[in-house]
């Protein structure tokens, strides 16, 4: 109970720790690095995973995406900025950033596990096929709002008529050859994967799992979450405040032909199984 006050508070308690110059607001109000980060998958729903994990009362979590251990020119900011980027929290909270970008940088597995061994990693999963129309149509909205020019999805995805492995987006959704350099570090067990399509069918079991891993007591409820039909997504419910991602998430994929969908699935199927067997769970992509 006590936790869910202070939950409620923390925009106080922030307010309370800058307005204090002689320093003597609660001492354990601080910002500290995270315990558990998201690491990715961009486009996996880790913008939803976070704000969830966000109705834990024990939960604080960075809003933005920091960007710290994937860009160097951050990197180079060093320890106390990466501190600074996170939410005030007091001792016994956890606290949480997403940046989907992590995954698949080459250099942060490295730097995460320097900065924190321990560290808890959670990577959210989609069908990668799924993945890539999403990533496409994410950088097909930029440049159109930029006024740059683009190419269609099949051009990029297709070179005469075959898969190009050199798109960058279809890259991104071998995840067995980023996962790898995740487990060369870290345990397997130090990582929890969350079924993205199973967090947009139903969040609640999702969450419970997380919170679980998380070692957090089970406070997240199946009432935190409704389905709007407006959205075509759940939305959450918390101290009677409605919240639905913003219309980035969830919307109208870039069209590519089914006979183009259906050569990516089947390029896929090899990586994909090699990533079943890597993580020892099975996922139902096409
Ligand atoms: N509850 C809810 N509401 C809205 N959207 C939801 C939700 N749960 C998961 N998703 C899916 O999240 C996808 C975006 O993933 P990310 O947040 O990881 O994207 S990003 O990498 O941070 O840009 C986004 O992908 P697209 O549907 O392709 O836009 C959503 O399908």
């Amino acid at each position: 109970q006590l936790l869910v006050c202070l939950h409620e508070l923390r925009a106080s308690l922030t307010s309370v720790t800058s307005a204090s110059p002689s320093g003597t607001s609660n001492a354990s109000a601080l910002q500290r690095l995270p315990g558990a980060i998201i690491i990715g998958v961009r486009k996996g729903g880790t913008r939803a995973l976070l704000e969830m994990l966000n109705l834990h009362p024990e939960v604080e979590v960075a809003k933005n995406e920091i960007h710290y251990f994937n860009l160097d020119e951050n990197f180079r900011k060093g320890l106390d900025w990466y501190r600074a980027q996170m939410p005030v929290t007091l001792p016994g909270q956890l606290t949480v950033e997403k940046t989907p970008g992590y995954f698949t940088a080459p250099l942060a597995p490295k730097r995460i596990w320097a900065t924190n061994p321990a560290v808890k990693l959670l990577l959210i999963i989609r069908d990668p096929a799924e993945r890539l129309v999403s990533d496409y149509t994410q950088v097909l909205h930029n440049r159109i709002q930029q006024n740059k020019p683009y190419q269609a999805l099949e051009e990029l995805l297709l070179s005469q008529g075959h898969i190009n492995p050199k798109y960058k987006a279809l890259q991104r959704s071998f995840y067995y050859q980023h996962l790898a350099r995740w487990l060369e570090l870290f345990p397997r067990e130090q990582m929890h994967i969350v079924d993205g399509e199973a967090l947009i069918r139903n969040p609640f079991p999702e969450l419970q799992k997380a919170e679980t891993f998380l070692e957090l007591p089970p406070r997240i409820k199946p009432d935190n979450f409704y389905f709007n039909v407006t959205k075509g997504f759940y939305c959450m419910l918390s101290a009677g405040h409605d919240k639905c991602l913003d219309e980035s998430k969830g919307r109208p994929h870039a069209p590519l032909s089914n006979e183009a969908f259906q050569k990516l699935c089947r390029y896929l199927r090899v990586p994909n199984q090699i990533f079943f067997r890597m993580v020892g769970q099975r996922f139902d992509w096409c």
